[in-house]
């Protein structure tokens, strides 16, 4: 993805026709297409990209977490205010509590030896040939939206807002309630009402105004206030027993209590009280800590990089090497395709994308994504594989197998090796690749690894058959976007072809289902797969993750007539630049796209009938509000079956 600059695309037609062909630079015309996304070609220089300045990014990607039903939204950024918050060196990480966290890793591991299930909430599913981790998407949303509140803190909010209560699964309740220096919260208030009442501390950590219930303000005082809000104290079995006793450790959650002894946490910015109203009668008797684990230790208190690893169930980085030889042969190792950030390789029947993290080096131009915004990404990736149908389809309903599945994440550190570098070199003489060489990683460089299922070839490079294959395509596009719409909300916003993948197999049909009915799609041999999720937008249930595409006003001056750049502006026109909201006729302008691909770039075997059809079609697409409503069109009629 680039920065479009007129120079770098061509400008001229306004035919759609036309419009591809720009996205080669005008020095490369001889070379091989290698990609199909006009955004990643439009600073690019002579021949590699060396450093642009790339202003869309990741760093618009935002999320909005839900409270009392209603959206608790971070405060706005001011555009470009992304670049001065990625000129630190060095990720912001909270309290480094490692002595503590060595001392219960211990623990924790002296009780893996002995138990299963592990505490995460993960399981693991054993697969034919590997082991694929079955993630608690639930669990990891909840924890991640903690974390982040925490993290972030939520004092520009409205206290109206702050003191709904947030639905948790298991009869949890939780508030969040900001907390600066010298603020704390009346537990009084959290016992009885899972709400707020701030009260005011002095220096020295004694309430101004004290509550009118003495033993709380007492349980507060006991706790001595450094300045910013550091907690740091003891918290003793009495103290504990005297209160709802889940209100009180886990208002103050960022403490590791064990034993009765608080290990002092850093709470910047918020303080969050859960009630646990199944589980207060175990606190009574001050458990282990690792009782209270996952939802009271493990995760708030983590930075983006600990809970990605924890995501991937990993207490520390793997090698590439490693996560190839789960799939593969490693000489058998094949360069599958590339993007921005993404470099893919076949691995088996695994497509694994490895995308560095976390470091200062520009990598393709690019400043690189940090752990925190792939954590989201990840969570968007769940919620999509969670639309994968189910053994007990009455359980789903909404379900579609058309959204790439990913298999597993992983961390990854180091150099490439021998083998990867190989596949790279062999790739890039036959395609020119726009990516720096591997070599340019230094040996401590991180990486995120998303292990997917290969998708086969993006739709720039299939060859289409016939109309049959066509209409089957953007039948399959279409239902896996109602149904994602329908179940999370769901808008890709970047479905361009190179987004689209396909491979050819004996299936007649591809199921899917919409609302609890179940229906069938004729597929011709062909499964279509949809990948990046870069820009997209989902309501995961606990948050709203999206991306601030006004962050990069270059995305929307490509050049006129190329059908993507017009697609982008649509966008824009369509949403307002309310890019959090949930707009899903943005589903309607993709498809509207690829209607247009299919009529005018791909070239297959169809009559005038056919291509007559295929354009009153893509007209009236633009009287239906979503891939919902587009479902419903007469040319579907006879692909489309109840199953
Ligand atoms: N699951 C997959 N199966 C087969 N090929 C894949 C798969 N995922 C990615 N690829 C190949 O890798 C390329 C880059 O992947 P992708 O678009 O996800 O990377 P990216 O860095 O996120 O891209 P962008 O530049 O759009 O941000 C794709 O165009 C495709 O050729």
């Amino acid at each position: 993805m680039e920065a479009a600059t007129s120079d770098s695309v061509r400008p001229s037609g306004d035919e759609v026709a036309d419009a591809d062909e720009g996205r080669k630079p005008p020095d490369q015309t001889e070379a091989k297409s290698n990609g199909s996304n006009p955004r990643r070609r439009r600073n690019r220089g002579p021949l590699k990209r060396t450093s642009w300045n790339r202003s869309l990014s990741l760093r618009g990607r935002e999320s909005i977490i839900f409270a009392g039903g209603q959206y608790l939204k971070a405060k706005p950024k001011q555009r470009g205010g992304w670049k001065k918050l990625y000129q630190k060196k060095v990720p912001e990480k909270l309290y480094d509590f490692s002595k503590e966290k060595a001392y219960f890793e211990e623990v924790d591991a002296f009780e893996l030896l002995e138990e299963s299930p592990t505490p995460n909430k993960f399981s693991w599913k054993i697969d034919k040939d590997y082991e694929f981790p079955e993630h608690d998407l639930a669990a990891i949303l909840a924890r991640w939206r903690r974390s982040k509140l925490f993290s972030k803190g939520c004092s520009g909010w409205p206290l109206s807002k702050i003191m709904e209560t947030i639905p948790l699964p298991s009869g949890r309740t939780t508030s969040v309630g900001s907390f600066n220096c010298g603020i704390a919260c009346s537990l009084s208030q959290i016992r009885e009402t899972t709400a707020f009442e701030l009260s005011e501390f002095n220096s020295n950590g004694s309430l101004k105004k004290p509550t009118d219930e003495p033993p709380h303000s007492e349980v507060a005082s006991n706790f001595a206030f450094e300045e910013r809000g550091i907690f740091s104290g003891n918290v003793s079995k009495n103290l504990i027993g005297d209160f709802s006793a889940g209100s009180v450790l886990s208002t103050f959650s960022a403490l590791r209590i064990r034993d009765g002894v608080a290990a002092s946490d850093k709470c910047e910015g918020a303080v969050l009280a859960e009630s646990y109203e199944d589980e207060v009668g175990e606190f009574g008797g001050m458990k282990d800590i690792d009782d209270l684990s996952p939802w009271s230790c493990e995760g708030e208190s983590l930075t983006a990089f600990e809970q990605l690893l924890m995501v991937c169930r990993q207490k520390a980085p793997m090698n590439l090497s490693e996560i190839f030889l789960k799939y593969c042969d490693s000489s058998s190792i094949k360069k599958l395709g590339e993007g921005t950030y993404g470099e893919a390789f076949r691995a088996g029947a695994t497509a694994c994308k490895i995308v560095p993290i976390d470091g200062d080096l520009l990598i393709n131009g690019e400043i690189q994504k940090k752990s925190e915004e792939v954590l989201e990404e990840v969570l968007l990736s769940l919620t999509l594989n969670s639309l994968r149908e189910q053994h007990d389809y009455s359980e789903n309903l909404n379900s579609c197998s058309n959204f790439i599945e990913t298999k597993e994440f992983r961390v990854c550190q180091g150099l490439y090796d021998k083998n990867l570098i190989r596949a790279w070199e062999e790739w890039d003489a036959d395609n020119n690749s726009e990516n720096d060489h591997p070599c340019v990683f230094p040996e401590d460089q991180l990486y995120i690894v998303y292990v997917l299922a290969d998708g086969g070839k993006d739709l720039e490079n299939f060859v289409l058959l016939n109309f049959n294959e066509a209409r089957s395509l953007l039948v399959q596009v279409m239902a896996a976007l109602a149904v994602a719409e329908v179940s999370c909300e769901f808008e890709h916003r970047d479905l361009h072809w190179g987004n689209i993948l396909l491979r050819r197999n004996e299936d007649k049909l591809v199921h899917f289902t919409l609302e609890g009915k179940r229906m069938s799609v004729n597929a011709f041999g062909l499964t279509v797969s949809i990948i990046d999720f870069t820009l997209s937008r989902i309501n995961t249930g606990e948050a709203v993750l999206f991306l601030n595409l006004s962050s990069d006003p270059e995305l929307f001056k490509g050049p006129k007539g190329n059908i993507q750049f017009e697609t982008y502006r649509r966008m824009k026109e369509v949403t307002g630049e309310c890019w959090e909201e949930s707009f899903p006729k943005t589903n309607v302008l993709w498809l509207m796209y690829l209607a247009d691909i299919l009529d005018k770039k791909k070239t297959y075997e169809r009559t005038t009938k056919d291509e007559r059809n295929l354009r009153s079609f893509k007209r009236r697409l633009n009287n239906y509000e979503s891939a919902k409503d587009s479902l419903s069109d007469p040319f579907f009629t006879e692909f489309l079956a109840d199953a």
